[in-house]
Protein backbone atom coordinates (compact mmCIF):
# COMPACT_ATOMS: atom_id res chain seq x y z
CA UNK A 1 0.00 0.00 0.00
CA UNK A 2 1.79 3.37 -0.96
CA UNK A 3 1.68 5.17 2.30
CA UNK A 4 0.96 8.86 1.85
CA UNK A 5 -0.08 9.21 5.70
CA UNK A 6 0.73 8.12 8.95
CA UNK A 7 -0.07 4.43 10.02
CA UNK A 8 -3.35 4.98 12.53
CA UNK A 9 -1.52 3.64 15.81
CA UNK A 10 -4.85 3.51 17.53
CA UNK A 11 -5.99 4.88 20.57
CA UNK A 12 -7.17 3.20 23.81
CA UNK A 13 -11.11 2.76 24.31
CA UNK A 14 -12.86 5.32 24.15
CA UNK A 15 -16.14 4.63 24.78
CA UNK A 16 -17.42 8.35 25.14
CA UNK A 17 -17.08 8.69 21.50
CA UNK A 18 -19.40 6.21 20.49
CA UNK A 19 -21.48 4.84 23.58
CA UNK A 20 -24.13 7.58 23.08
CA UNK A 21 -24.38 7.85 19.11
CA UNK A 22 -27.51 6.46 17.32
CA UNK A 23 -27.65 6.47 14.02
CA UNK A 24 -31.07 6.85 12.31
CA UNK A 25 -31.75 4.47 9.30
CA UNK A 26 -34.18 6.21 7.53
CA UNK A 27 -31.95 9.42 7.53
CA UNK A 28 -28.97 7.37 6.28
CA UNK A 29 -30.99 5.96 3.32
CA UNK A 30 -32.30 9.21 2.32
CA UNK A 31 -29.11 10.88 2.01
CA UNK A 32 -27.06 7.53 0.39
CA UNK A 33 -30.11 7.62 -2.24
CA UNK A 34 -29.41 11.82 -2.55
CA UNK A 35 -25.39 10.94 -3.66
CA UNK A 36 -26.06 8.52 -5.81
CA UNK A 37 -28.92 10.59 -7.55
CA UNK A 38 -26.75 13.51 -7.87
CA UNK A 39 -23.83 12.16 -8.96
CA UNK A 40 -23.42 13.91 -12.85
CA UNK A 41 -20.18 12.13 -13.90
CA UNK A 42 -19.99 12.14 -17.38
CA UNK A 43 -17.95 11.34 -20.19
CA UNK A 44 -14.14 11.63 -19.89
CA UNK A 45 -14.79 12.25 -16.23
CA UNK A 46 -16.40 9.14 -16.20
CA UNK A 47 -13.29 7.27 -17.85
CA UNK A 48 -11.28 8.91 -15.53
CA UNK A 49 -13.22 7.40 -12.65
CA UNK A 50 -13.25 3.82 -13.54
CA UNK A 51 -9.58 3.72 -14.32
CA UNK A 52 -9.14 5.61 -10.29
CA UNK A 53 -11.95 2.83 -9.21
CA UNK A 54 -9.49 -0.58 -11.29
CA UNK A 55 -6.71 1.04 -9.16
CA UNK A 56 -9.02 0.30 -5.83
CA UNK A 57 -10.02 -2.45 -6.43
CA UNK A 58 -8.78 -5.97 -4.32
CA UNK A 59 -9.48 -7.86 -6.84
CA UNK A 60 -10.54 -11.16 -5.25
CA UNK A 61 -11.02 -14.92 -5.46
CA UNK A 62 -12.63 -16.71 -2.08
CA UNK A 63 -14.12 -19.83 -2.83
CA UNK A 64 -13.52 -23.29 -1.87
CA UNK A 65 -12.83 -24.45 -4.92
CA UNK A 66 -9.50 -22.07 -5.68
CA UNK A 67 -6.65 -23.27 -7.22
CA UNK A 68 -3.29 -22.25 -8.02
CA UNK A 69 -4.01 -21.82 -11.64
CA UNK A 70 -7.01 -19.35 -10.67
CA UNK A 71 -5.05 -17.42 -8.43
CA UNK A 72 -2.21 -17.01 -11.14
CA UNK A 73 -4.76 -16.16 -13.69
CA UNK A 74 -6.51 -13.40 -11.28
CA UNK A 75 -2.93 -11.80 -10.74
CA UNK A 76 -2.59 -11.71 -14.68
CA UNK A 77 -5.48 -9.66 -14.47
CA UNK A 78 -4.39 -7.22 -11.66
CA UNK A 79 -1.46 -6.50 -13.59
CA UNK A 80 -3.37 -6.09 -16.98
CA UNK A 81 -6.70 -5.28 -15.71
CA UNK A 82 -7.89 -3.66 -19.20
CA UNK A 83 -7.35 -4.83 -22.73
CA UNK A 84 -4.19 -2.86 -24.05
CA UNK A 85 -5.96 -1.66 -27.13
CA UNK A 86 -8.63 0.04 -25.32
CA UNK A 87 -5.70 1.82 -22.97
CA UNK A 88 -4.29 2.90 -26.25
CA UNK A 89 -7.10 4.48 -27.39
CA UNK A 90 -8.08 6.31 -23.87
CA UNK A 91 -4.28 7.63 -24.25
CA UNK A 92 -3.42 6.19 -21.12
CA UNK A 93 -1.19 2.88 -22.27
CA UNK A 94 1.73 3.56 -20.58
CA UNK A 95 0.50 4.49 -17.18
CA UNK A 96 0.92 0.77 -15.46
CA UNK A 97 -2.65 0.41 -14.56
CA UNK A 98 -2.84 -2.17 -12.16
CA UNK A 99 -5.38 -3.07 -9.27
CA UNK A 100 -4.94 -1.91 -5.93
CA UNK A 101 -3.95 -5.29 -4.57
CA UNK A 102 -5.24 -9.41 -5.10
CA UNK A 103 -7.24 -10.80 -2.35
CA UNK A 104 -7.21 -14.27 -1.46
CA UNK A 105 -7.62 -17.38 1.37
CA UNK A 106 -4.01 -17.79 3.20
CA UNK A 107 -2.98 -21.22 1.23
CA UNK A 108 -3.26 -18.92 -2.01
CA UNK A 109 -0.57 -16.48 -0.38
CA UNK A 110 2.36 -17.83 -2.09
CA UNK A 111 0.91 -18.65 -5.40
CA UNK A 112 -0.09 -14.88 -5.89
CA UNK A 113 3.19 -13.79 -4.22
CA UNK A 114 4.90 -15.50 -6.87
CA UNK A 115 2.90 -14.12 -9.31
CA UNK A 116 2.81 -10.74 -8.55
CA UNK A 117 6.70 -10.79 -8.01
CA UNK A 118 8.27 -6.90 -9.12
CA UNK A 119 4.60 -5.71 -10.29
CA UNK A 120 4.08 -3.93 -6.89
CA UNK A 121 0.64 -5.20 -6.78
CA UNK A 122 0.58 -6.51 -2.94
CA UNK A 123 -0.92 -9.41 -1.93
CA UNK A 124 -3.99 -9.74 0.35
CA UNK A 125 -5.07 -12.21 2.56
CA UNK A 126 -8.39 -12.81 4.44
CA UNK A 127 -7.56 -14.34 7.75
CA UNK A 128 -8.96 -14.99 11.34
CA UNK A 129 -11.11 -18.26 10.25
CA UNK A 130 -12.79 -15.79 7.41
CA UNK A 131 -16.22 -15.68 6.78
CA UNK A 132 -17.58 -16.52 10.15
CA UNK A 133 -14.12 -16.29 12.48
CA UNK A 134 -15.53 -18.52 14.71
CA UNK A 135 -12.47 -20.62 15.61
CA UNK A 136 -10.36 -20.11 18.81
CA UNK A 137 -8.16 -16.74 18.84
CA UNK A 138 -4.57 -19.14 18.85
CA UNK A 139 -5.90 -20.23 15.81
CA UNK A 140 -7.15 -17.05 14.20
CA UNK A 141 -3.64 -15.30 15.66
CA UNK A 142 -1.81 -18.11 14.22
CA UNK A 143 -3.66 -17.71 10.87
CA UNK A 144 -2.80 -14.24 10.52
CA UNK A 145 1.17 -14.79 10.85
CA UNK A 146 0.91 -17.61 8.47
CA UNK A 147 -0.01 -15.31 5.88
CA UNK A 148 2.24 -12.37 6.76
CA UNK A 149 4.99 -15.08 6.74
CA UNK A 150 4.09 -16.56 3.20
CA UNK A 151 4.28 -12.66 1.70
CA UNK A 152 0.74 -11.15 2.48
CA UNK A 153 1.27 -7.40 3.07
CA UNK A 154 -2.70 -6.58 3.95
CA UNK A 155 -4.69 -9.14 6.42
CA UNK A 156 -8.20 -8.81 6.09
CA UNK A 157 -9.61 -10.06 9.64
CA UNK A 158 -12.82 -10.72 10.85
CA UNK A 159 -14.58 -8.99 14.01
CA UNK A 160 -15.93 -11.48 16.30
CA UNK A 161 -20.10 -10.00 15.47
CA UNK A 162 -21.49 -11.80 18.90
CA UNK A 163 -19.37 -8.89 20.56
CA UNK A 164 -20.74 -6.03 19.06
CA UNK A 165 -23.99 -7.49 19.43
CA UNK A 166 -24.26 -7.73 23.04
CA UNK A 167 -22.50 -4.59 23.41
CA UNK A 168 -18.64 -6.18 24.57
CA UNK A 169 -17.04 -3.46 23.21
CA UNK A 170 -13.93 -3.97 25.52
CA UNK A 171 -13.50 -7.82 24.39
CA UNK A 172 -14.01 -6.62 20.62
CA UNK A 173 -10.96 -4.03 21.18
CA UNK A 174 -8.82 -6.55 22.97
CA UNK A 175 -9.27 -9.00 20.62
CA UNK A 176 -8.51 -6.82 17.38
CA UNK A 177 -5.94 -5.25 19.07
CA UNK A 178 -4.14 -8.54 19.36
CA UNK A 179 -5.07 -9.19 15.65
CA UNK A 180 -3.09 -5.65 14.74
CA UNK A 181 -0.31 -7.09 16.99
CA UNK A 182 -0.04 -10.48 14.79
CA UNK A 183 -0.10 -8.59 11.62
CA UNK A 184 3.04 -6.75 12.12
CA UNK A 185 4.27 -4.76 9.20
CA UNK A 186 1.34 -5.81 7.29
CA UNK A 187 -1.74 -3.78 7.03
CA UNK A 188 -4.64 -4.77 8.86
CA UNK A 189 -8.37 -4.32 7.43
CA UNK A 190 -11.03 -5.03 9.94
CA UNK A 191 -14.21 -6.47 8.10
CA UNK A 192 -17.18 -5.93 10.24
CA UNK A 193 -19.68 -7.85 8.68
CA UNK A 194 -22.29 -4.97 8.74
CA UNK A 195 -24.81 -7.29 7.44
CA UNK A 196 -25.16 -9.32 10.96
CA UNK A 197 -25.03 -6.74 13.16
CA UNK A 198 -28.89 -5.64 13.48
CA UNK A 199 -28.64 -2.01 13.52
CA UNK A 200 -26.67 1.16 12.05
CA UNK A 201 -25.57 2.11 15.39
CA UNK A 202 -24.00 -1.32 15.93
CA UNK A 203 -22.24 -0.43 12.68
CA UNK A 204 -21.27 2.90 14.16
CA UNK A 205 -20.21 1.88 17.28
CA UNK A 206 -18.15 -1.48 15.62
CA UNK A 207 -16.52 0.89 13.54
CA UNK A 208 -15.01 3.16 16.07
CA UNK A 209 -13.62 0.25 17.91
CA UNK A 210 -12.01 -1.28 15.58
CA UNK A 211 -10.02 1.93 14.42
CA UNK A 212 -9.30 2.43 18.37
CA UNK A 213 -7.61 -0.76 17.97
CA UNK A 214 -5.55 0.60 15.46
CA UNK A 215 -7.15 -1.16 12.00
CA UNK A 216 -5.92 0.59 8.70
CA UNK A 217 -9.19 0.04 6.72
CA UNK A 218 -12.63 -1.00 8.02
CA UNK A 219 -14.41 -2.85 5.38
CA UNK A 220 -18.56 -3.54 5.48
CA UNK A 221 -18.57 -7.33 4.65
CA UNK A 222 -17.09 -11.08 3.80
CA UNK A 223 -18.85 -11.15 0.52
CA UNK A 224 -20.90 -14.09 2.36
CA UNK A 225 -23.58 -12.62 4.33
CA UNK A 226 -26.65 -12.48 3.28
CA UNK A 227 -26.60 -8.32 3.11
CA UNK A 228 -23.20 -7.33 1.91
CA UNK A 229 -22.35 -3.41 0.99
CA UNK A 230 -25.20 -1.05 0.90
CA UNK A 231 -24.56 2.65 0.38
CA UNK A 232 -26.65 3.24 4.08
CA UNK A 233 -24.24 1.51 5.85
CA UNK A 234 -21.11 2.52 3.80
CA UNK A 235 -22.41 6.40 4.71
CA UNK A 236 -22.42 5.11 8.41
CA UNK A 237 -18.74 3.92 8.27
CA UNK A 238 -17.59 7.04 6.72
CA UNK A 239 -19.32 9.48 9.47
CA UNK A 240 -17.12 7.51 11.51
CA UNK A 241 -14.02 7.52 10.30
CA UNK A 242 -14.70 11.37 9.75
CA UNK A 243 -15.24 11.50 13.42
CA UNK A 244 -12.40 9.45 14.38
CA UNK A 245 -10.38 11.76 11.64
CA UNK A 246 -11.51 15.24 13.85
CA UNK A 247 -10.78 13.12 17.31
CA UNK A 248 -7.05 11.64 16.43
CA UNK A 249 -5.93 13.36 13.22
CA UNK A 250 -5.71 9.51 11.64
CA UNK A 251 -6.66 8.69 8.19
CA UNK A 252 -7.72 5.28 8.32
CA UNK A 253 -9.42 3.32 5.03
CA UNK A 254 -12.64 2.23 3.59
CA UNK A 255 -13.05 -0.59 2.06
CA UNK A 256 -16.96 -2.18 0.96
CA UNK A 257 -17.03 -5.73 -0.23
CA UNK A 258 -19.31 -7.71 -1.58
CA UNK A 259 -22.14 -7.71 -4.54
CA UNK A 260 -19.79 -4.83 -5.97
CA UNK A 261 -20.76 -6.13 -9.52
CA UNK A 262 -21.19 -3.36 -11.69
CA UNK A 263 -19.45 0.40 -12.95
CA UNK A 264 -22.27 1.77 -11.63
CA UNK A 265 -21.78 0.33 -8.13
CA UNK A 266 -18.25 1.40 -8.64
CA UNK A 267 -18.96 5.14 -9.56
CA UNK A 268 -21.92 5.46 -6.81
CA UNK A 269 -19.16 4.39 -4.22
CA UNK A 270 -16.71 6.53 -5.51
CA UNK A 271 -19.24 9.67 -5.06
CA UNK A 272 -20.21 8.87 -1.73
CA UNK A 273 -16.09 8.85 -0.62
CA UNK A 274 -15.88 12.45 -2.43
CA UNK A 275 -19.15 13.78 -0.60
CA UNK A 276 -17.83 12.56 2.18
CA UNK A 277 -14.42 12.92 3.04
CA UNK A 278 -12.92 14.36 -0.28
CA UNK A 279 -9.79 13.59 -2.57
CA UNK A 280 -7.82 11.85 -0.28
CA UNK A 281 -10.00 8.72 0.31
CA UNK A 282 -10.80 8.37 -3.35
CA UNK A 283 -6.85 6.90 -3.71
CA UNK A 284 -6.24 3.36 -3.12
CA UNK A 285 -4.32 4.17 0.36
CA UNK A 286 -7.41 4.91 1.71
CA UNK A 287 -10.36 3.43 -0.82
CA UNK A 288 -10.30 -0.45 -2.15
CA UNK A 289 -13.61 -2.09 -3.53
CA UNK A 290 -13.43 -5.27 -2.62
CA UNK A 291 -15.01 -7.77 -5.75
CA UNK A 292 -14.76 -10.71 -7.57
CA UNK A 293 -16.54 -9.43 -10.47
CA UNK A 294 -16.67 -6.08 -11.23
CA UNK A 295 -13.55 -5.54 -13.07
CA UNK A 296 -15.61 -7.21 -16.15
CA UNK A 297 -18.45 -4.81 -15.96
CA UNK A 298 -15.60 -1.88 -15.95
CA UNK A 299 -13.04 -2.63 -18.80
CA UNK A 300 -17.27 -3.31 -20.48
CA UNK A 301 -18.06 0.25 -20.17
CA UNK A 302 -14.16 1.61 -21.00
CA UNK A 303 -14.68 -0.65 -24.43
CA UNK A 304 -18.37 1.22 -24.99
CA UNK A 305 -17.01 4.81 -24.13
CA UNK A 306 -14.18 4.41 -26.58
CA UNK A 307 -16.27 2.21 -29.27
CA UNK A 308 -19.67 3.40 -28.57
CA UNK A 309 -20.66 -0.69 -28.54
CA UNK A 310 -20.82 -2.75 -25.85
CA UNK A 311 -18.76 -5.81 -26.53
CA UNK A 312 -20.63 -9.52 -24.91
CA UNK A 313 -19.65 -9.85 -21.22
CA UNK A 314 -17.82 -13.02 -22.63
CA UNK A 315 -14.79 -11.21 -24.75
CA UNK A 316 -14.22 -9.77 -20.72
CA UNK A 317 -14.62 -12.97 -19.13
CA UNK A 318 -12.00 -12.53 -15.89
CA UNK A 319 -10.06 -15.68 -16.96
O1 LIG B 1 -13.80 -9.09 -0.18
C1 LIG B 1 -14.34 -9.34 -1.24
C2 LIG B 1 -15.60 -10.08 -1.39
O2 LIG B 1 -15.50 -11.36 -0.89
C3 LIG B 1 -15.97 -10.14 -2.83
O3 LIG B 1 -17.33 -10.37 -2.94
P1 LIG B 1 -18.02 -10.56 -4.38
O4 LIG B 1 -17.60 -11.93 -4.83
O5 LIG B 1 -19.47 -10.42 -4.12
O6 LIG B 1 -17.48 -9.50 -5.31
Amino acid sequence: MSETHERNPGTALERGWFEDVQVNRSASERRAATIAAARTVKKEYQAAWLLRAIQCIDLTTLAGDDTPGRVRRLCNKARNPVRQDILDRMGVGDIGLKTGAVCVYPTMVPHAVKALTGTGIPVASVATGFPAGLTPLPQRLAEIRYAVEEGAAEIDIVITREYALLGEWQKLYDEIRAMREACGEAHMKAILATGELGTLTNVYRASMVAMQAGSDFIKTSTGKEPENATLPVSLTMLRALRDYRDLTDHKVGFKPAGGLKTAKDAMNWLALMKEELGGPWMEPDLFRIGASSLLADIERQLEHHITGRYASAAHHALS
